[in-house]
């Protein structure tokens, strides 16, 4: 289990480390357009899992869509901050 700031920090470090095998460098070399259509679609299975699935499944699902948001950040150089100003 890991929290939001420690996945950022992971993700932040394959960004530049480019470990072979990484999804999120693969999702970062796809470029921004791509990794916005995942949001969206992860977005949808977020509100199918909620109104049709179970919590658990719900909260895999919300997992998954903070994943590619935080790959956007990333691939965008939007730090944790940037967004925390803002709550
Ligand atoms: N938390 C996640 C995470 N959540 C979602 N995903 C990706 O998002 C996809 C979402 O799954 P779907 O069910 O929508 O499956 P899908 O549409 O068939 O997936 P794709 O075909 O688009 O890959 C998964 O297949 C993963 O590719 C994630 N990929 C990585 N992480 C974590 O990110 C870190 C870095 O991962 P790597 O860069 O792969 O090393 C690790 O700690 C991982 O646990």
């Amino acid at each position: 289990m890991k929290s939001f700031e420690q996945l950022y920090a992971e993700l932040a470090d394959k960004a530049a480390s480019r470990p072979e095998g990484s999804g999120t460098v693969r999702a970062l070399d796809a470029g921004v357009h791509a990794i916005g259509k995942k949001i969206v679609e992860e977005a949808a299975e977020v509100w199918m899992a909620a109104e049709y699935q179970s919590h658990d499944e719900t909260a895999e699902e919300i997992s998954q869509l903070l994943y590619h948001v935080q790959v956007l950040m990333i691939a965008k150089g939007i730090t944790l901050g940037d967004v925390y100003t803002h709550l």
